[in-house]
This record gives C-alpha cells, structure tokens and sequence, in this order.
C-alpha cells in the first residue's frame, strides 16, 4: 500500500501534511510535526516580517463539526522559520509559508527567500481572513495577476499559492486562467471559509474577541467546499500545477474524498487541532482500509478519478 505522494519534484512518504497554522508557529510544535512519522511532510505558521502576537484572545472557538478563527497572523516571525526550514535535519519536506501584511511585504520576504539557500518549497498566504483591514488577496483578481507577475521576474524557486475558498463558476474560472499564466509548483485549497459568526445562545454573544466576532471557518462543515474547490481548480488548471487538498477533513473518508477530486496532498487542519498528531495515525489507517476494501494499491490508482452521473 503506497501513500507517498509529490509536489513537483519533491517526493512525500506519504500524502498528508498538517494545514498551515495548526501545530507549527512554535519550534516545540514544528518539532513535534517533524517528529511524527504519520504525516508525510508540513507547513509553517506563514511568517511576516515580524514576530507577532496576533489578535486579541478568544480568538479560536471550537464549534459542534468544525471551528472558527481570528488569529490575526501570530507568528515568530520570517527570520526564525527561514532559519528553521534551512537549519533543521529534514527528516519530511517543510513548506515554508509566507504572508505579508502587503504586496510591498509579500515581495520583500520573496526576495529574501530567493537571495537565501533555502531550496524547498514555499507557499505563499494570499488568503488569511483574519488581519484587520486586510483584504483576501486572491479574491482581487487583477491585483493577484499582477502581483504573480512581478513575482515571477525574479523568483526561480518552487512556489505555491494559499487561496480561498471561491463559490462561483466564473470565479474559478478566472482564477484559474490567471494562475494558470505563472510556473507555480501547486494550489493549496481551501484556507478557512472566511468571516463566519458563530453565537453562544445562553450569554447571545459571540465568541471571538476581534473584529466583532467574525472568523474563518474549518472543520467538518468546510468539506463540501473544500471537495468543490479540489475538483474545480484540478478540471481547470494546467497538470504541471500540483493541487494541496485542504479542508474538512477528519476521516480516511474524507482524505479519499481529496483525493478522487485531484488532490496530490492533504492537509489537516482543525481534526489535528483538536484531536491532535494522533489524527495523522488514525486517517492514515482509514485510508489504507479504504484503499484496500476497493482494490487500489496507490493514489494513483484513484486521483481525479471522480465519476459525475451521465
Ligand atoms: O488568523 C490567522 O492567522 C489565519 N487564519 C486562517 O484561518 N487562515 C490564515 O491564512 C491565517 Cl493567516
């Protein structure tokens, strides 16, 4: 039973990673990630410039299938994950993610990663809900073609790109003509679904301390969007673009529900916050069953296979 996967030419163990954000702001955490032997690779935190501290707490609400939050970007900080990602004994291939707090920065740490030796994957957050003030990149069409534009005159290196979750066919269209223009290693889809509101019924008050309540939603209850976003950038994007499956995903099920959709790679997010690593173990074991329950013996066996009704 084979669940190794790649992104371009970097080879997984096997396909599943944790969702950038969960289990890898901390060195403890990214330790810990680099330490468990279910996850075939990671993400980081996605870095600005600065460390920050993020928003005000509560800030992460667990919810009946699923969760919101407004972390406002806490993170050590770029230098302290460039360092990480070149430094550590690479036991599984890290994802560096970034994600300035503007175009100005976004470009700025580029260049920093490009100049660097760092030779690894890199992603860049075009996606986070959460920073006030700060629009989702990736929902600005033109202001996202012309910033990939600029990028890709002086970055040589893999990168990949966060996006939101989009909700209309036309919108994936666009996108995808857009990205399909630049030489990105992958599309890791979905981040959170952003701006969501969730209240306590007892104290009718929200449960998110910034921006008034509102906040990204994962978890279970982000499947279904997650699955559609899968399958509308794999039937719209050139092959050379590797897709990250992100979202909803808590079972081997769901992984298999990725993956039939065009997914290379999963990503975990919520289910590994709240079980925790163990989760990893756990869908890694669903899936095989699955996989063997059906006769496949790879992920290629199955991926982007999905069948519509004729
Ligand atoms: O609030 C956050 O830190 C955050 N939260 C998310 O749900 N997605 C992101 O990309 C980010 Cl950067």
């Amino acid at each position: 039973m084979d669940l190794s996967s790649k992104i371009q030419n970097v080879k997984f163990e096997n396909l599943f990673l944790n969702a950038s954000g969960i289990h890898c702001q901390t060195k403890e955490e990214l330790d810990d990630l680099m330490n468990n032997s279910y996850s075939g690779g990671m993400v980081t935190k996605s870095a600005t410039s600065n460390h920050r501290f993020g928003n005000p707490l509560p800030r992460y609400h667990s919810l009946p299938s699923g969760s919101i939050n407004s972390m406002g970007l806490p993170n050590e900080g770029f230098d302290f994950y460039l360092d990480y990602v070149t430094r550590t004994e690479q036991k599984k291939p890290i994802i560096l993610s970034v994600a300035g707090m503007s175009k100005e920065e976004d470009l700025e740490l580029l260049h920093q990663i490009q100049d660097s030796d760092y030779q690894g994957l890199t992603e860049l957050n075009l996606s986070c809900p959460n920073v006030i003030g700060k629009p989702q990149m990736a929902y600005d069409f033109q202001g996202s073609d012309i910033m990939l534009n600029e990028i890709f005159k002086f970055f040589k290196k893999p990168l990949g790109i966060k996006l939101p979750p989009y909700f209309d066919l036309v919108h994936f269209d666009k996108i995808a003509s857009i990205l399909n223009q630049y030489p990105l290693s992958h599309v890791n889809t979905i981040n959170s679904i952003g701006n969501g509101m969730w209240v306590d019924i007892e104290s009718e008050k929200v449960v998110l301390k910034p921006k008034g309540g509102f906040g990204g939603i994962g978890g279970a209850m982000a499947l279904p969007t997650a699955l559609a976003n899968v399958r509308a950038l794999r039937q719209r994007l050139n092959s050379s673009i590797d897709i990250i499956g992100t979202g909803g995903v808590t079972t081997g099920r769901d992984a298999f529900a990725h993956i039939l959709c065009g997914a290379n790679m999963v990503s975990i997010g919520t289910q590994v916050y709240e079980e925790g690593l163990g989760a990893f173990e756990r869908i890694t074991s669903e899936l095989k069953e699955i996989m063997n329950s059906k006769g496949y013996h790879s992920l290629d066996d199955f991926r982007g296979k999905l069948k519509t009704i004729e």
